[in-house]
Order: C-alpha cells, then sequence, then structure tokens
C-alpha cells in the first residue's frame, strides 16, 4: 500500500531498526524494489532525486505509485534532495508521499526558514518532510561538496533546527558521503555522534550516502568490461550499529546503479547475438533484487511489513 515516509520511519525509529530508501530511474530498478521488499515482507521507500524526475518525470512517478498500491507491503515515493519549495511542491502533485528539502548548503537560519516553508505546506497536504542538517561530503547531483566543507551535525544545533523547522526526519552528516567512493577503505563513521544526536532526538534520524559498494559486485562490474577505481562503502556492521541508535532511513542509489549495470553488461558479454531488450534488461533485476536483499537484512527490516 501507498504510505507517507513517517508511516514507516515513526515504527523503525521505535523498533530500532533502519527501512531502505532506494533510488529508482526506470521500472525494472521500480519492480526489483518493491518485489524484493513484497517478498521479504519488509516496508521500504522508493525514491526519485530532481535528476529522475527530469528523466522519468510522471511517467516514471505513475509507475512507482501503481506499484506502491498495489504492493503488499508499505510503500512510500520520496523525493530525494529536493533542491527547492518549488520543486517540493511539484513532487507532491505528482504523488510523492514524502518530500526532502535538502537546504543544507545554507547558513542555519537560512535553512531553517527554508525547511519550515516546505513543512508547513506538505503538512496540511497531510505528506511528510525529510530535511538535512550538516553537509555530507562527496557529490550532491547539483551540490558539490569537497571534503574541507564537508561538516558534521552538530547534536545540539540538531535539536534547535528540529523544534523551529517541525521537519518529520531528519539527514544528518555523520562520516557517510555519496557516490562510489567514500574515502579510503572503510568511511569513518562517527558512531558518538549519531548516538548523542538519537539521544537528544525523538523523530528519525536519516543516513545518505550508505550504500555498501560490496566488492563481489564491484569484481563483476570490471569482469564485464565496467571500469572503476577502488571503490569502497558503507560496512555492514557500521550500518547496524546507526540502525541500532536511532537511523531510521537509510539511502542506497550506488548499489542499485552499479548491480543494474552488471545485470546488463553479464548479458550482453554472455550473447553477443542478443537483441532482445528483456532478456538484457530483466537479468538487472535479479542482480539488483540480491543486493537489495542483503540491504534489508542488514537494517533489519525484513518480516517488519
Ligand atoms: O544518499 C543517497 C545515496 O547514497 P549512495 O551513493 O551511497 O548510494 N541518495 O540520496
Ligand atoms: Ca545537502
Ligand atoms: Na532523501
Ligand atoms: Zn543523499
Amino acid at each position: 500500500m501507498l504510505v507517507t515516509g513517517n508511516d514507516i520511519l515513526v515504527p523503525a525509529r521505535a523498533g530500532k531498526y533502519g527501512v531502505g530508501s532506494f533510488n529508482t530511474n526506470n521500472m525494472e530498478i521500480t519492480q526489483a524494489i518493491i518485489h524484493t521488499a513484497e517478498r521479504l515482507r519488509s516496508p521500504v521507500m522508493v525514491q526519485m532525486s530532481e535528476g529522475a524526475i527530469k528523466y522519468g518525470g510522471q511517467d516514471l512517478a505513475n509507475i512507482v505509485i501503481d506499484l506502491a498500491r498495489r504492493a503488499t507491503v508499505p510503500v512510500a515515493l520520496h523525493l530525494d534532495h529536493g533542491s527547492s519549495y518549488e520543486s517540493a511542491l511539484k513532487a507532491i502533485k505528482m504523488g510523492f508521499t514524502s518530500v526532502m528539502i535538502d537546504a543544507s548548503h545554507h547558513d542555519f537560519e537560512g535553512n531553517v526558514k527554508e525547511t519550515r516553508r516546505v513543512v508547513e505546506a506538505a503538512h496540511a497536504m497531510g505528506i511528510s518532510v525529510e530535511s538535512e542538517l550538516g553537509r555530507l561530503g562527496g557529490i550532491e547531483e547539483h551540490i558539490v561538496v569537497d571534503e574541507k566543507d564537508a561538516f558534521l551535525t552538530d547534536p545540539e544545533e540538531a535539536v534547535q533546527f528540529i523544534e523551529q523547522t517541525g521537519t518529520d526526519y531528519l539527514a544528518i552528516a555523520i562520516g557517510t558521503s555519496h557516490g562510489a567512493f567514500k574515502g579510503k577503505g572503510r568511511p569513518y563513521i562517527d558512531h558518538a555522534r549519531i548516538e548523542k544526536i538519537a539521544g537528544l532526538t525523538g523523530i528519525p534520524l536519516v543516513a545518505h550516502g550508505s550504500s555498501g559498494v560490496p566488492q563481489e559486485i564491484v569484481e563483476r562490474f570490471r569482469k564485464a568490461g565496467g571500469e572503476i577505481g577502488d571503490a569502497a562503502g558503507i560496512a555492514d556492521e557500521d550500518l547496524q550499529r546507526a540502525t541500532g541508535f536511532g537511523i531510521a532511513k537509510v539511502n542506497v542509489d550506488t548499489d542499485l546503479r552499479l548491480a543494474s549495470t552488471v545485470g546488463i553488461r553479464e548479458a550482453l558479454m554472455a550473447n553477443p547475438k542478443e537483441f532482445d531488450p528483456r532478456k538484457i534488461f530483466g537479468p538487472a533485476r535479479d542482480v539488483m533484487s540480491q543486493v537489495i536483499e542483503h540491504k534489508m537484512r542488514v537494517l533489519g527490516s525484513v518480516g517488519k511489513a
């Protein structure tokens, strides 16, 4: 069933488990996310960035909304990294049931102002809101945040920010970053900071940049002709510790990008004569499903629906 982000995340925070929020850009990715959630009886969030909206528009949103409505587990459609009030409102009009306003590149007051505007409008329409305090490293699709500017979330500021905005859930900067190269080897996650913020706040917390970049998938990507440097993601045990404190929404995009590309590359390599798109895009679903299943088991959302 199609539900709001709060319907999924408030129980997750209370139950100290995480729920995957997976980015989609087409039908096959959407099917892999929702069918795997149904198979494992797991709640799930499907998210579209502004880039995905540019790429697939209402067509893609309608695929997600229809699959979500027919799903036998709770599914929310979430706007990832909404960059403005207008973008958030447009997503709500498109049928999204959860929106992020990412105004974390503004100063505190600017972020509060923009976030509160979205919260008031979204709440008036029964939609829940994610906002962000602190700046992730790595590439945010429209904002390049280089290491020196990436600053971690201050726990006391987080309390103030939540009070002044009414945000339903909060993305915090705790050491993760977007993309396939999250720092040398195992990225540093500030568990003490997560524990402190969770201790001072009661709302679901969000971890961005939470792809694990499994080495097995990276190897398969290379073997199937893909080129990638020494890629690294967040370790499973780091995610498990984080969800134990209060991280309830866990964003995953890179793992599905790698998994779907592995499926397609392997299909093309194995059968040079193949030109039936179902035989080329279909295998991507299977590889993505394995990656999604692993993530849901790590987060503890299996059987929670
Ligand atoms: O935070 C993410 C995705 O992060 P990854 O690149 O680690 O999948 N989307 O908002
Ligand atoms: Ca941001
Ligand atoms: Na988001
Ligand atoms: Zn993100």
